[in-house]
């Protein structure tokens, strides 16, 4: 069976997510992307809409979990947070390389003066490639191409020898028009297993959701936990994910039903 025919059709998969999270709140944890998943694709970095209400339904969804949901983002974890302010919910940023836990517990990675003359020498190399962005993350690095999609090719070889010239801990992570060099030291799935360990993820079931190459170790960690994996948006690239949801604003909409319902059955209970 193909990866195509393995995924169920359009938008089942997100009433799926919807019934399963209203009726077993307390069995499932959810991991969800950022870029692709919960906000629609913008044309660079910083063009990115947070629609107001995606805030409150994702605390009112963690709020129904148990607070079993984090974020699992290429960004860095304070730009994620500054998202979705004032509310904090657990974030692995950096693909999985900077890690909160739900306890408010933090791992960042450190920067190095090598690693901060390579983004220079990025920043040089790339300079004649005219609508390429370069965005600083700290200890990773993005170059997109979304502006200039005629360089995919020239500023892949680029990446590729930067990845390599930063050594092995770091590595050439590639996505939705861009290529990033990002901390070798763990990805997504490795973040994902990482709450799983702990309270308040500990015991329950995972849903990864997700849209890029960067989320399909989230994808096989939750299909080889016996949870479930939806993949965002068309499908450019083969995935693992065992549903497929048509956009970002179904996963929107996913979030609001729950939020919705969460919210009726505490009024009825009081
Ligand atoms: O793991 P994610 O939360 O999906 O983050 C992945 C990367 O997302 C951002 O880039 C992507 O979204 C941009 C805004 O829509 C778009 O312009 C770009 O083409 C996409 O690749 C972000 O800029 C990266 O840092 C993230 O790693
Ligand atoms: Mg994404």
């Amino acid at each position: 069976m193909s990866e195509q025919e393995k995924l169920q059709p359009t938008d089942a998969a997100t009433r799926h997510l919807v019934r399963r999270l209203i009726d077993e709140p307390d069995r499932w944890a959810l991991f969800l992307d950022i870029d692709g998943t919960l906000l629609d694709l913008a044309t660079t970095p910083d063009a990115i809409q947070v629609p107001l209400s995606l805030p409150v339904d994702l605390a009112a969804v963690s709020g129904r979990l148990g607070g079993a949901l984090a974020l699992v983002t290429g960004r860095s974890l304070s730009y994620a947070d500054g998202l979705f302010a004032p509310h904090r919910f657990p974030i692995a940023g950096l693909h999985g390389a900077e890690f909160r836990a739900a306890d408010g517990a933090t791992s960042a990675v450190e920067q190095t003066s090598g690693f901060d003359a390579l983004k220079r020498r990025l920043v040089e190399e790339t300079a004649w490639m005219e609508g390429v962005l370069i965005e600083d993350k700290g200890a990773a690095v993005a170059a997109h191409y979304r502006l200039a999609p005629a360089y995919d090719t020239a500023l892949e070889k680029i990446m590729r020898d930067f990845a390599e010239a930063a050594g092995p801990a770091w590595v050439l992570q590639p996505g939705k028009m861009v290529f990033e060099i990002r901390p070798s030291r763990a990805d997504k799935g490795e973040a994902v297993a990482s709450y799983l360990e702990q309270p308040p993820f500990l015991g329950r079931l995972p849903v990864a959701v997700g849209d890029d190459l960067t989320d399909e170790s989230m994808f096989a960690l939750a299909n080889a936990r016996g949870g479930q994996s939806i993949r965002v948006g068309s499908l450019s690239t083969a995935t693992c994910a065992l549903a497929k949801s048509s956009s970002p604003s179904a996963i929107r909409s996913a979030l609001a039903t729950i939020a919705a319902a969460g919210a009726r059955k505490e009024a009825a209970a009081s």
